[in-house]
């Protein structure tokens, strides 16, 4: 594309919402024409940036002209951001996380129609980590793999995507499924972990960021592979990395790591 990329924003004025903001003012690829709020919020009408910029935070009443939209909202308004996209044509990257399998289904109908950038974790490391994973998986048949994360206590869902990606990962190194694997709670009595497994653990508390770890344990020795983000703006890095590379794109399913393997 020889111009900026007209880009929306859906849960503008979110954590990550405000971390986008942030760094896209700055950031000659795109230009900001929608920063999109739920009907409900405090901030609808509001200037977006507390300095002479018009942008104010709005719902969709104006559509035209979005080449891609970013939401980071909640499925509410994951669903409203696809709507829109439907509509016009706009790609979507996505990174809102705990969607229910409705949600999964029409994200995956719509990819026949636009193009449509869905990450649990747009974090780089996490995307080295996973790949690990998949491998260290693979290369230790019997041995148990739980995964630990950790996040803020505003967050409302558990366990994480980042935490279920890496279940997926985990789970296709060695052939199988993760809903064939995986062991979300233990309490009371479970008995002996059975083999094969994934086990799952979510601490939630303060303003932890983002952090998860994949303990691989064999006997008399374990592997831990961890990934820590202390920024939020990491995901936000690699958001708008992906949307520069989604304007213009194909209809399908695409994912993080098409936009890194173009970039190296
Ligand atoms: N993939 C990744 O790398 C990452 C994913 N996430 C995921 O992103 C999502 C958002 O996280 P976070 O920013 O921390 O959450 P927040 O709750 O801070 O932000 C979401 C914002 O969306 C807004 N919103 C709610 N409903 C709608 C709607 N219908 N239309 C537009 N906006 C709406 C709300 O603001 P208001 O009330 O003002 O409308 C809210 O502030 C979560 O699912 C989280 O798991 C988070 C970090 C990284
Ligand atoms: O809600 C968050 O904050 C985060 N959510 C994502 C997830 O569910 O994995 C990614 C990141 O860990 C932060």
């Amino acid at each position: 594309m020889t111009r900026p990329v007209r880009l929306a924003i859906s849960g503008a004025s979110g954590r990550m919402g405000l971390a986008l903001l942030n760094l896209v003012r700055d950031d000659e690829r795109f230009e900001l024409v929608r920063a999109v709020v739920s009907a409900q919020s405090a901030r609808l009408g509001k200037a977006a940036y507390n300095d002479v910029s018009a942008l104010r935070f709005t719902g969709w009443e104006d559509t035209a002209g979005i080449d891609v939209v970013i939401d980071f909202s909640g499925p509410e308004g994951l669903g409203a951001a696809l709507d829109v996209c439907e509509a016009t044509g706009a790609a979507l990257v996505t990174g809102t996380t705990g969607l229910d399998a409705a949600m999964e289904e029409r994200l995956s109908h719509a990819a026949e129609r636009i193009a449509i950038l869905r990450a649990a974790n747009f974090s780089l490391g996490v995307a080295v980590l996973t790949r690990l994973l998949r491998e260290a998986a693979a290369a230790l048949p019997g041995w148990d793999i739980d995964i630990v994360e950790a996040h803020h206590n505003r967050k409302e869902d558990a366990p994480s995507g980042t935490a279920l990606a890496l279940g997926h990962a985990a789970a296709a190194g060695r052939g199988a499924c993760l809903d064939d694997l995986a062991v979300y709670a233990r309490e009371g009595r479970p008995g002996a972990r059975e083999a094969g497994t994934i086990g799952f653990a979510v601490v939630r508390g303060g303003d932890i960021v983002g952090e998860h770890q994949a303990l691989i344990m064999g006997q008399g020795e374990r592997i831990e592979l961890g990934h820590r983000a202390t920024d939020r703006s990491i995901f936000a890095r690699g958001a708008l990395e992906a949307a520069a590379w989604m304007a213009g794109r194909a209809p399908g399913t695409w994912t993080i790591e098409d936009v890194i393997a173009a970039k190296v």
